[in-house]
């Protein structure tokens, strides 16, 4: 029987740098995670496309999926829900392969308690000034919308303590390589591997 891959929970505020982490995640050409597309009921930003950087659904769809079990976990966050498919999880994890989750805490917490196996990982940024700096900068948020983030994102560091590991993102490359490494890791954690031993052991 083929061992199920591990699900990995990168969660931190938003603007710490979550999606460009995660690209370089991906871009790297020994990446072997698979991506989970979140759905979302937020609109799509400039340059986003359906299906590749979310599921764009209606209030109407989201609530229906909610109904029908079809998420794993699920959040309202700053006005619009957000929401991970559970079958494509699950099968992805039976298959073997690992799953990356992008997600703020409030879906973490709930993935902890459905997942407590699961690896979660906390990007923190380097300052509360620098993590202005960086919603800012990104232009893609109004002032208002600028003043939301940050009050959730001092929540959501309050927070840590459920993750398993906080990754500063001073670097892009630098909070990469540690996430590898930390994945590295937990594939070589005893409790997930002694069954293959066991089973060598017996064979020969
Ligand atoms: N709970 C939950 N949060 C999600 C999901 N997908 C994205 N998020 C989080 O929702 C927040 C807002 O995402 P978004 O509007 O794309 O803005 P971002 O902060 O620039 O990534 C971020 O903290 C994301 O990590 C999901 O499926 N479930
Ligand atoms: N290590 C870093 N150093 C400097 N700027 C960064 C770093 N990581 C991300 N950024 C910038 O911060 C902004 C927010 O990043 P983004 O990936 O959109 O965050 P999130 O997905 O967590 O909301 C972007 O303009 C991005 O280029």
């Amino acid at each position: 029987m083929k061992d199920k891959g591990i699900l990995i929970v990168l969660s931190g505020p938003s603007g710490v740098g979550k999606g460009t982490v995660r690209k370089a995640v991906f871009s790297r050409p020994d990446a072997k995670f698979e991506y989970s597309i979140s759905m979302t009921t937020r609109k799509p930003r400039e340059g986003e496309v359906d299906g590749v950087d979310y599921f764009f659904k209606t209030r109407e769809e989201f609530e229906d999926l909610i109904k029908k079990g079809k998420l794993l976990e699920y959040a309202e966050y700053v006005g619009n829900y957000y929401g991970t498919p559970v079958d494509y999880v699950k099968e992805t994890l039976e298959s073997g392969k690992d799953v990356f989750l992008e997600i703020e805490v409030q879906g973490a917490k709930q993935v902890r308690e459905k997942f407590p196996e699961g690896l979660f990982i906390f990007l923190m940024p380097p300052s509360l000034e620098e993590l202005k700096n960086r919603i800012t900068g990104r232009g893609t948020e109004s002032v208002e919308l600028i003043h939301d983030r940050m009050e959730a994102a001092r929540k959501e560091i309050e927070l840590t303590s459920m993750y398993d590991y906080i990754v500063v993102n001073d670097d892009v490359e630098r909070a990469v390589d540690k996430i590898y490494a930390i994945v590295q890791a937990e594939h070589c954690r005893s409790e997930r591997v002694i069954d293959q031993y066991i089973k060598m052991l017996e064979v020969e």
